[in-house]
């Protein structure tokens, strides 16, 4: 693997937690400067898609570079990670692009970094290569192909906003996970509490 970008994701309402997650401390480091700072040891360059780059400015986020989303007419505040995705994508110049959520405090480089080691042997007919959970497809830490965008550009602008439905009409690669805790989404209060356990 010569060349890999990331997009990491930061425009959610996080209305299950009350506060801004990206912003929310484990371990001592804002969620958002943890999960680029684990996207920038595997991508040779990092874009953050957030509809307010201002609110992230005084993280240390270094070979991250900020891509404000544009809002939606119907929709002035948010249109959910598929859009958001679809408008980071336009931006990348590498083959593979690794999509991550903000969200994922139990992320581990080796895992990444073993993806992205088996990318130069999946079909050429898949568009995705993404680990699989009891509900389907985990859409928001794994990595796809650039010239999916047409394809994704299709499906949005016919309505579309869900991964799960786009991926399921696509040839999506397995990626095996060691354990499913490095997938643990921090979406409550409750998640948190149970990681400063
Ligand atoms: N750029 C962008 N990212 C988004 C958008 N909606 C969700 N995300 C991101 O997608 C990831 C997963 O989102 P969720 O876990 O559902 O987070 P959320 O929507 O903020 O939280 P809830 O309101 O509690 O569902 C997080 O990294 C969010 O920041 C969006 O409209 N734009
Ligand atoms: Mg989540």
């Amino acid at each position: 693997m010569n060349e890999l970008s990331a997009i990491v994701l930061a425009g959610g309402q996080s209305s299950r937690m009350g506060q801004d997650k990206a912003l929310i401390s484990v371990n001592g480091v804002p969620l958002l400067q943890f999960v680029c700072n684990i996207a920038a040891s595997c991508a040779n360059k990092v874009y953050i898609v957030t509809p307010w780059p201002e609110r992230y400015q005084h993280l240390v986020l270094p070979r991250c570079e900020f891509i404000r989303e544009v809002p939606s007419n119907s929709d002035a505040t948010t249109h959910g990670p598929l859009v958001g995705f679809a408008q980071g994508l336009a931006e990348v110049k590498s083959e593979w692009v690794l999509l991550l959520a903000c969200d994922l405090p139990k992320l581990r480089v080796e895992v990444l970094q073993d993806w992205a080691a088996s990318l130069e042997i999946v079909p050429e007919d898949a568009i995705a290569a993404l680990a699989h959970h009891a509900k389907g497809w985990e859409p928001l830490c794994g990595f796809y192909r650039r010239r999916c965008l047409p394809q994704l550009l299709d499906f949005i602008n016919q309505g579309g906003r869900s991964f799960q439905q786009w991926l399921n009409n696509h040839s999506v690669q397995l990626l095996s996970l060691p354990t499913p805790e490095v997938l643990f989404n921090c979406n409550t209060p409750e998640d948190l509490i149970y990681l400063q356990e």
